[in-house]
C-alpha cells in the first residue's frame, strides 16, 4: 500500500474542521500530522482524538512537522499564516476560507504560482453543477434580471457568501460583465427602480442553516429559479478532502474543482 498522504488542517476546531476530522479518522489514504487552531483557542494543547494518538491541537506552524498537503477552513486570518508555511516549504494548499480581501487576493494569487494551490468557495458536486447551468440559462436569457439569494447559520462572519459570489461572477462572466461594474449588494430607504442588467444579492442569516443558494433569473410573465441546498456539512469536508489527495499529485499552479473532476474524467 502507498504511503498515506501527511495532512494538515487549518481550522480544525471549527465547524469545518470537525467535519473534516470525522471523515480523516477512517479515510486510510490519509495520515493527519497536524491540526492548527488560532493562538487563543480554547482548544489549544489538548488531544485531537483522544489522548491514545498523541495528536494534539496547535497554534503553532513552526512545530509542523513534514506535511504532504494542507485543507484550509481558518478564516483569512489563518489562511494567511498557512500561505506563508506552505509557500515556504513547497506545500499544496487547498482553500476553504470565504470572504477574502484584495490584499489576501494579491497573495494567494501570487502562491498559486509557486505552489500546487485548489480554491473553491464551495466544496459539493451539487454547487459545481448548479454553476455550469447558471452561466448557460444567464447567457441564454440576457435580458432577464438576475438575483442571487444565499442562507447561512448566524455565526457565519462574511457577506454575502463566496459560493454567492462565486455564482455572481460566474453569471456576469457568461453575460460579458463584471461585478465590478454590475453587483448591486445593498438596497435600503429609496434606491430606485432596479438597473438593467444588474446582478443583486440578498442575504439571510440565522439558526443553523448548513447553506443555501438560489439564482433567479425573473422575466416577464415567467422567471427561471436554479436552487442549492446544503443539508450535512460533510458534503464539502468530503470535497475538500477529494481535493486534497488530487492536489498532492499535482504540480504547482492555480487550479479549480473542474480541473480537479476534468483531469479525474481523463483519467479514469
Ligand atoms: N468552501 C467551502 O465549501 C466552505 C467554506 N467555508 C468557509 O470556511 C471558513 C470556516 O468556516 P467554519 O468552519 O464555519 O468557521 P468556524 O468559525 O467554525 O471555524 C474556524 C476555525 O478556524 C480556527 N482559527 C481561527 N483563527 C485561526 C488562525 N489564525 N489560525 C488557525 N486557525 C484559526 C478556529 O479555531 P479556534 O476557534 O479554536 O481558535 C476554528 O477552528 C469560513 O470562511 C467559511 O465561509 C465553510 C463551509 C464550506
Ligand atoms: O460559512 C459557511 O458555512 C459556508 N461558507 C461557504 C460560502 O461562503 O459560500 C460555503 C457554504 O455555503 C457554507
Amino acid at each position: 500500500m502507498p504511503q498515506s498522504i501527511r495532512l494538515a488542517i487549518n481550522g480544525a476546531s471549527g465547524r469545518m474542521g470537525r467535519a473534516l476530522l470525522a471523515l480523516v479518522r477512517e479515510d486510510r489514504r490519509f495520515e493527519l500530522v497536524h491540526a492548527l487552531v488560532s493562538a487563543g483557542s480554547e482548544h489549544n494543547g489538548t488531544p485531537v482524538f483522544g489522548v491514545s494518538t498523541g495528536l494534539r491541537y496547535s497554534h503553532s506552524w513552526e512545530t509542523a512537522p513534514a506535511i504532504d498537503v494542507v485543507i484550509d477552513f481558518s478564516g483569512p486570518e489563518g489562511l494567511a499564516a498557512a500561505l506563508v508555511h506552505c509557500t515556504t516549504h513547497g506545500i499544496p494548499l487547498v482553500v476553504g476560507t470565504t470572504g477574502i480581501d484584495e490584499a489576501l487576493e494579491v497573495k494567494l494569487a501570487a502562491a498559486g504560482r509557486q505552489i500546487a494551490l485548489l480554491r473553491a468557495a464551495n466544496f459539493s458536486l451539487g454547487v459545481a453543477v448548479l454553476t455550469r447551468l447558471l452561466r448557460e440559462a444567464a447567457a441564454a436569457l440576457p435580458d432577464w434580471d438576475l438575483e442571487i439569494v444565499e442562507a447561512h447559520h448566524g455565526r457565519k462572519e462574511d457577506a454575502p457568501s463566496g459560493t454567492a459570489l462565486a455564482l455572481g461572477h460566474a453569471a456576469a462572466d457568461a453575460r460579458g460583465t463584471t461585478l465590478a461594474k454590475d453587483g448591486v449588494y445593498v438596497r435600503e430607504g429609496r434606491p430606485g427602480a432596479r438597473r438593467s442588467g444588474s446582478i443583486g444579492f440578498a442575504v439571510v442569516r440565522g439558526g443553523d442553516v448548513v447553506g443555501e443558494h438560489t439564482a433567479l433569473l425573473l422575466g416577464q410573465g415567467e422567471r427561471v429559479e436554479l436552487s442549492h441546498r446544503a443539508t450535512d456539512r460533510s458534503i464539502f469536508a468530503r470535497g475538500a478532502l477529494e481535493a486534497g489527495a488530487w492536489l498532492a499529485t499535482c504540480k504547482p499552479g492555480a487550479y479549480s474543482i473542474d480541473d480537479m473532476l476534468q483531469d479525474r474524467s481523463r483519467r479514469a
